[in-house]
């Protein structure tokens, strides 16, 4: 039988008088990769911001691996194996991409400050341990050539993949990410697909996807919510959504218009 690894229970959350999540309900099976998506002020960064802890919900709860993480902090909710992107980029510019990884891989170890100044034999194992982790990431994601740029160097495509080597990095088993295909060309948007595939198989994730490009949504996710106005309007798999008819009223006339 599947078992769910995160399962969100009549979420709701008020931001003074508006209600920007309504009831909001989701049972995400291992392994599974599921979409959320609808117009603009719908909910879905909200959403996310629930399930990582930077808004408590108003009502509802949100269990991860059977324990109850609403409003918890970012990083507890990160050492029980949920990371995520975000849609405004989050990379240190100033360092370099392999720093970046570092950086975030460095989040759910402890190696011990005294061995690290000391730059004791277990730091000094631990850190080549974290090195070579890192570099794996960066070629998961197609950027171990570019590991000693300046990431605010890099195009925005290849910026976007590093938030997901950064996610990545702290071991997660869930994985948000938030428009991972914002700004890429067709190509780069059908690659990402591909890669986010195989990160799935090889970490073993569950991931959960806010995307605009349905290209990638229909291609890529077994599952799609579909937010209006902070409520669910529609849940099933790809083909269901395409043809719902509330849904290309609510959105997906609207997104076919603007593609
Ligand atoms: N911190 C906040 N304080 C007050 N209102 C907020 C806050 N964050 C979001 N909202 C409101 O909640 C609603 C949902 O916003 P949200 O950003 O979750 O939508 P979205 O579906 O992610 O939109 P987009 O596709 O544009 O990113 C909007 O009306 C927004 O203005």
């Amino acid at each position: 039988m599947a078992s769910s690894i995160l399962e969100v229970d009549k979420v709701t959350k008020y931001f003074r008088g508006l209600k920007a999540v309504s009831d909001y309900s989701l049972t995400l099976e291992k392994g599974v990769i599921a979409g959320l998506i609808g117009p603009n002020g719908a909910g879905k960064t909200t959403v996310f911001n629930l399930l990582t802890g930077v808004f408590t919900p108003t009502s509802g709860t949100i269990r991860l691996h059977q324990q109850d993480i609403a409003g918890q902090r970012l990083d507890q909710i990160v050492s029980l194996g949920m990371a995520r992107t975000f849609q405004n980029l989050r990379l240190f510019t100033k360092l370099t991409v392999l720093d970046n990884v570092l950086v975030a891989a460095q989040i759910n170890k402890d190696y011990g400050f005294w061995a690290a100044i000391a730059g004791l034999p277990s730091f000094k194992k631990g850190e080549k341990d974290l090195r070579e982790r890192a570099s794996a990431l960066l070629e998961d994601m197609g950027l171990l050539h570019l590991a000693d740029e300046l990431s605010g160097n890099l195009p925005y495509g290849d910026q976007r993949k590093l938030e997901i080597a950064r996610a990545l990095a702290t071991g997660p088993r869930v994985l948000l990410l938030d428009e991972p295909a914002a700004g890429m060309n067709p190509r780069e948007s059908q690659e990402l697909t591909e890669t986010i595939r195989i990160i799935r198989d090889k970490y073993d994730l569950t991931i959960l996807l806010i995307e605009h490009d349905m290209h990638v949504v229909m291609n890529l996710c077994d599952n799609i919510q579909v937010l209006s106005y902070g409520e669910i309007i529609a849940e099933g798999k790809p083909a269901d959504i395409r043809s719902n008819q509330q849904v290309i009223e609510a959105y997906l006339g609207r997104a076919a218009a603007n593609a």
